[in-house]
């Protein structure tokens, strides 16, 4: 494509060059450049893109964008070289353009808040395929069509950068794909990833503490999450939340409200039975009244899928097909998924990785509970400190037995992480510390007896440990599987 039709839609300068030259990629990091690139410096919080402008020209790009003049004695002649005011705002519209708006090609359901994210989009990925739509998803769990990922891509976060998403959204339009459920994170927001998806439905799952080391505080948390709500011409919140009534303000359009406790929702759920597979629940709307089983276990179940029917029904399906569907949806990938032992005892391992998420995941084990809950966890070094003596107050509180262990440590000393959580530990005699996952799990599992349940909890299906900028191998289930064939034979439940 043009760089002048690439950059049609923003204010620039030229400050040599043609913009008419080809370009065949869009790089926002210097990994990323190929011949005929346009590279985008952005100004990030560590590195500045302006530095790797000489590494750009000698892979190959044929232009950059650059928002101050740095860095341009490395550029040749012949280089195309742009000026904006703001290169991150100009990157999400660089991208859109660059791929032709894809996500106008399809309906697009944004969901944020800070858990429960994956676990609604799945919901309502997994219904909407039930009735033969072609459905691509974008989160942690990584960018899919239908239950496909998408093969060209590289590991990205949750809600990938601009480039990235709006590629992931040519593939899935160039595959025809009717409706797109994606995860919109906080950091996503604050980064302009999604400035230019074409929303239909917002969705706001709950707020609680969390990131609040990219973040600042929680005040820019919670705006940056506000800020998807303006950008939906729908949207659709959990009144259960605190601070339902802010992402109410936040709207630019009409809304709905899902709740439990909050009985002026317009969709909720009475008459709640949960076990260890999953969750009873009626489901109450001014326009009808029904029974839902839904095969996922944990009472945020029910919060989760109030979300997925409203979204679901706002997409045109009926509620008798939305119920039909729930009955035979698995569990999204290391989110409370149990193995039980042919000892009689069971284990979840599950994605709790925040102070709300680890007691709501306690407290929904508790009616179930029939023998000790163990704990194992930890938390993720480089990320939100004020986390984690709650984290371990939180554990120490609502379980019977913790084993401290690591997360992903980045490039933080595990100890010192450890020593964090441990502040808020309680009873000292409750608790031990193990640094080695896989040894803090083998010693749980050796220790749980008939009727108990292991949670295994902060890392879900992650396969890789970042311990000092490498990735080590290590996944949860096969620790928890390797033990199990050593002692005898499992049987594994989605
Ligand atoms: C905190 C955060 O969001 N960081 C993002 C931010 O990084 P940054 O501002 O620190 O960038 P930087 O490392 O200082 O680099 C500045 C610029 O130099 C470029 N660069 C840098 C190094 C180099 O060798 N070459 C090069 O060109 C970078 O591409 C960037 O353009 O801008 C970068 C480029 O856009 C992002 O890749 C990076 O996300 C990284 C992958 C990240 O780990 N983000 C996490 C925290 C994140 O976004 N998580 C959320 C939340 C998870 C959830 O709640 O579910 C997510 O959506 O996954
Ligand atoms: N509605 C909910 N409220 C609170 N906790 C929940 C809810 N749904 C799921 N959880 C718990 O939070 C964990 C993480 O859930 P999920 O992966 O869906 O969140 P997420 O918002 O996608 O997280 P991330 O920010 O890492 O992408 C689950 O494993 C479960 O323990
Ligand atoms: N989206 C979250 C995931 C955390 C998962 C946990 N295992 C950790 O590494 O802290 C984050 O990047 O903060
Ligand atoms: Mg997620």
């Amino acid at each position: 494509m043009k760089l002048q039709t690439i950059l049609n839609k923003i204010d620039y300068t030229t400050l040599q060059g043609d913009v008419q030259v080809n370009i065949e990629s869009v790089a926002y990091h210097s990994g990323l450049i190929q011949q005929d690139s346009l590279f985008i410096c952005l100004e990030g919080t560590k590195r500045d893109g302006h530095d790797y402008i000489a590494q750009a020209v000698m892979k190959g790009a044929v232009a950059i964008v650059i928002q101050k003049q740095v860095g341009l004695e490395f550029v040749p002649d012949d280089m195309t070289v742009i000026q904006v005011d703001d290169t991150r705002h100009a990157l999400p519209i660089i991208a859109s353009q660059f791929y032709s708006h894809p996500s106008q090609a399809f309906r697009l359901v944004g969901v944020t808040g800070t858990n429960g994210k994956t676990s609604v989009s799945h919901l309502i990925s997994s219904i909407l395929q039930y009735t033969g739509r072609k459905v691509g998803t974008v989160g942690t769990l990584g960018n899919r069509i239908n239950n496909e990922d998408i093969k060209a891509y590289r590991t990205t976060p949750t809600t990938p950068e601009t480039v990235d998403l709006q590629a992931s959204f040519a593939a899935m339009r160039d595959q025809s794909v009717t409706d797109v459920v994606m995860e919109v994170s906080s950091m996503g927001l604050k980064n302009k990833r999604v400035l230019e998806c074409q929303f239909d439905v917002g969705i706001f799952t709950n707020l609680s503490q969390d990131h609040l080391d990219d973040h600042g505080s929680f005040e820019d948390y919670k705006e940056s999450k506000l800020s998807l709500f303006p950008m939906c011409p729908y949207s659709i919140l959990n009144i259960d939340d605190p601070f339902a009534s802010e992402f109410i303000g936040a709207t630019n359009g009409s809304y709905e409200t899902y709740g439990i406790e909050n009985k002026e929702a317009d969709l909720n759920a009475t008459g709640i039975k949960s076990d260890e597979k999953g969750v009873h629940f009626q489901v109450n709307h001014k326009e009808f009244q029904n029974d839902v089983y839904v095969p996922i276990p944990g009472e945020f179940t029910v919060s989760n899928s109030l979300a997925a029917i409203c979204c679901c029904l706002h997409l045109g399906l009926d509620i008798e097909d939305i119920i039909e569907a729930l009955k035979h949806v698995k569990g999204p990938d290391g989110r409370l998924q149990t193995i039980h032992s042919p000892e009689g005892y069971t284990v979840m391992v599950d994605y709790a990785h925040t102070p709300d998420a680890l007691e709501k995941v306690l407290l929904n084990l508790s009616p179930i509970k029939k023998g000790n809950i163990f704990v194992v966890f930890g938390c993720g070094g480089d990320r939100d400190r004020g986390k984690r003596a709650v984290m371990g107050e939180i554990a120490s509180r609502w379980s019977d037995y913790v084993i401290l262990t690591t997360d992903n440590p980045r490039s933080e000393e595990p100890a010192s992480i450890l020593a964090d959580v441990e502040e808020g530990m309680q009873a000292p005699g409750d608790y031990e510390i193990i640094e080695d996952r896989e040894e803090a799990i083998q010693r749980a599992l050796s220790m749980a007896e008939p009727r108990d349940i292991v949670l295994i909890a902060g890392r879900g299906n992650e396969n890789y440990q970042e311990v000092n900028g490498s990735k080590r191998s290590l996944n949860d289930f096969d620790v928890v599987e390797r033990f199990m064939n050593q002692h005898t034979s499992t049987i594994k439940e989605g």
